[in-house]
């Protein structure tokens, strides 16, 4: 079999007494949406910041095409066209949109001229043409998560790792984000998604995995995971998947 474009090993992270990554090993295949889920706490974002650079794990390994790439920094990942957005984005204010995706664009591109133009061929990819000149900082929550979007496509990734690009939007505005995340895929790019909007879960990714407590619990096609008693028990509580399935039972 074909090693996958992005293999995390026995990935272990403690902070102080708490334990944010537990021997986590997971295998994202080329071209799919997939995704990783959990309760709050679980350790998603940990994770997403070992593999991208901005933590180093305590141990395990991290590859990515096929290379080792643990400890590598943040620059040096994106360089090698793996990604990350960041589930609060903070717009370099006082700049316009044009300019903000065009610090994306720099990574490739050294020529002012060059970077501009990619910003504005990827602000209209993700719906912002129209906006390239407006200050970046006056742009809504789903402006600001398209701009986010922009500005990791800007870099030419292969990979991105979307950290809750859907969260804080409304029900219309994540109907509405939802295609520029599968347009994204559309043009090749494989995407890892930390998702708590589990509508955007099951219609967007084909494979999902979950953690608790800083461990996986389970992995599978979403419309399984999320009827697994071990996931219902991680976000509901115990006992929670047993009084589910008794009343599921009493009401056939
Ligand atoms: N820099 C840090 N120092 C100390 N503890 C941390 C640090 N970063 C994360 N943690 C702890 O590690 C655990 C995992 O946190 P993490 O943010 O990765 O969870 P998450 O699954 O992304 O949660 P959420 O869905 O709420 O964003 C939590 O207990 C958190 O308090």
């Amino acid at each position: 079999m074909p090693e996958a474009m992005l293999e995390v090993s026995n990935i272990c992270k403690t902070f102080g007494g708490v334990r944010a990554s537990r021997n986590v090993s997971l295998s994202v295949p080329d071209g799919k949406i997939t995704s990783l889920i959990g309760p709050n706490g679980a350790g998603k974002t940990t994770l997403f910041a070992q593999i991208t650079g901005f933590l180093k794990p305590d141990s395990g390994s991290i590859r990515f095409l096929g290379e080792d790439i643990t400890g590598a920094s943040p620059e040096e990942i994106a360089e090698r066209g793996m990604i990350r957005t960041f589930q609060v984005v903070k717009p370099f204010a006082g700049q316009t949109v044009r300019d903000n995706i065009a610090v994306g664009a720099h990574l490739r591109i050294r020529s002012r001229r060059g970077a501009l133009a990619k910003a504005e061929e990827v602000a209209r990819e993700v719906g912002l043409g129209n906006r390239l000149d407006q200050d970046a900082s006056s742009l809504t929550v789903a402006g600001r998560k398209r701009l986010e979007v922009a500005r990791a496509l800007a870099t030419e990734p292969k990979l991105i790792l979307f950290d809750e690009v859907l969260a804080g939007l409304n029900p219309s505005e994540i109907r509405d984000v939802i295609p520029v995340i599968r347009a994204v895929k559309d043009r090749g790019i494989t995407i890892l998604l930390i998702e708590h909007v589990m509508q955007a879960v099951m219609s967007l990714s084909e494979y999902t995995w979950v953690l608790n407590q800083g461990g996986l619990i389970a992995e599978g096609v979403p419309k399984d995971v999320v009827s697994d008693p071990h996931v219902i028990e991680a976000y509901l509580g115990k006992g929670m998947a047993e009084r589910i399935a008794a009343r599921e039972k009493a009401d056939v």
